[in-house]
């Protein structure tokens, strides 16, 4: 019988401007991964839930307060990441308060998820942008 896998639970948002566009981040010097883009996130703590933990990643990365209902589920990644198994759940959000800026000293675009294929990011992302492709428009 396998061992069970150690899961790496990491949540993110997609957060999603007037214009349609997706905010993506470049990941830190310094990090796993560093110098490819990603969406905003970050793990899930002990005693989170998804939605607790990317509100609070939000307000830390960003400066931007979401509500949780406001959370959109699209998508999730799950697959090997070194020797755990990483589970990303993925969230569009359209409406936050504050103005999106970086708190962490990263790099910050916004991008069409069509045009999101010439950006680097991480392996499990690809899928995660395939389905933002798939997407309504916003509401108006
Ligand atoms: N935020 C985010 N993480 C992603 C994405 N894709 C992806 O594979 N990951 C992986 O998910 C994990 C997130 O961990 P992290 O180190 O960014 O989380 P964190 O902000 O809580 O970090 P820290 O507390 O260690 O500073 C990393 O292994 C990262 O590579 C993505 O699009 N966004």
């Amino acid at each position: 019988m396998e061992n069970n896998p150690t899961y790496l639970f990491v949540v993110a948002a997609a957060l999603q401007d007037r214009n349609g566009n997706f905010l993506l981040q470049k990941r830190p010097v310094g990090k796993p991964m560093a110098g490819l883009w990603e969406f905003p996130g970050g793990k899930v703590e002990e005693g989170e839930t998804p939605e607790s933990a990317l509100t609070r990643e939000l307000e830390e990365e960003l400066g931007i307060v979401v509500d949780a209902s406001a959370l959109e589920p699209v998508a999730f990644a799950s697959e090997p990441l070194g020797d755990r198994h990483l589970l990303l759940l993925l969230y569009r959000c359209e409406s936050w308060e504050g103005t999106v800026e970086t708190r962490e000293s990263a790099e910050l675009i916004w991008v069409a998820a069509q045009e999101m294929d010439a950006a680097e990011m991480p392996p499990a992302d690809g899928p995660l942008v395939d389905q933002l492709k798939l997407l309504h428009p916003i509401s108006a």
